[in-house]
């Protein structure tokens, strides 16, 4: 298989592990370095004034700053990049990561959970930031409902599922 001789990296932003769990049932099919994205300085506790400061990093174009450094991206051949939907876009934190780093000539592959409301612009947001990168078809699937109280369901009978999906839609795009 091709796969193997390719460098994989999954980078994830992930608040309440629903992305987490994808990215690592991903990085189980396909190997790969798993890395979490942290900012210089967390979003708040509180649900509402997260949304809130979100929104207000999106009208001014706010790219907050990652604490998290990934050393050498030149060497990575797949970049796949995870989020949730936040605000129907692109999370801020994951338009510093794309905007931060070299991703020209590398293969982009987005992923997604939501709280049912879908991706919104975000894989179309990943496509306009990675212009010199070839971006294939993303992956989503409802995570949890945070304003709901709804935090971390990716575990039992959804897990499977998504497993299942994540199977099919990697061989799908020729990725395993
Ligand atoms: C600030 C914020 C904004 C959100 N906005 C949306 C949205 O616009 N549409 C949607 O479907 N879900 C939205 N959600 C819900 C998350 O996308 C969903 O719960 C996701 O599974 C969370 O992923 P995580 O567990 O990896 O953090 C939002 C969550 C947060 C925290």
């Amino acid at each position: 298989q091709v796969i193997r001789h390719k460098k994989i990296l999954i980078v994830y932003l992930s608040r309440t592990n629903n992305t987490k769990e994808i990215a690592e049932i991903i990085q189980k099919n396909i190997g790969g370095d798993l890395v979490a994205l942290e900012l210089e300085k967390p979003y708040p506790t509180n649900y509402q004034a997260t949304v809130a400061q979100v929104a207000k990093e999106n009208e001014t174009g706010f790219l907050p700053p990652l604490k998290t450094k990934i050393d050498s991206i030149g060497k990575y051949d797949i970049v796949f990049v995870g989020f949730p939907t936040w605000g129907m876009q692109l999370p801020p934190p994951m338009k510093s990561f794309l905007k931060q780093y070299d991703l020209s000539g590398k293969t982009i592959v987005p992923f997604n959970t939501n709280a049912g409301y879908g991706i919104g612009s975000s894989f179309q947001t990943v496509k306009e930031l990675c212009k010199k990168s070839n971006v294939l078809e993303g992956f989503e699937i409802k995570g949890g409902i945070e304003r709901d109280g709804v935090l971390f369901v990716m575990k039992d009978e959804k897990a499977e599922e998504a497993k299942t999906l994540i199977a099919n839609w990697l061989t799908k795009i020729g990725i395993q």
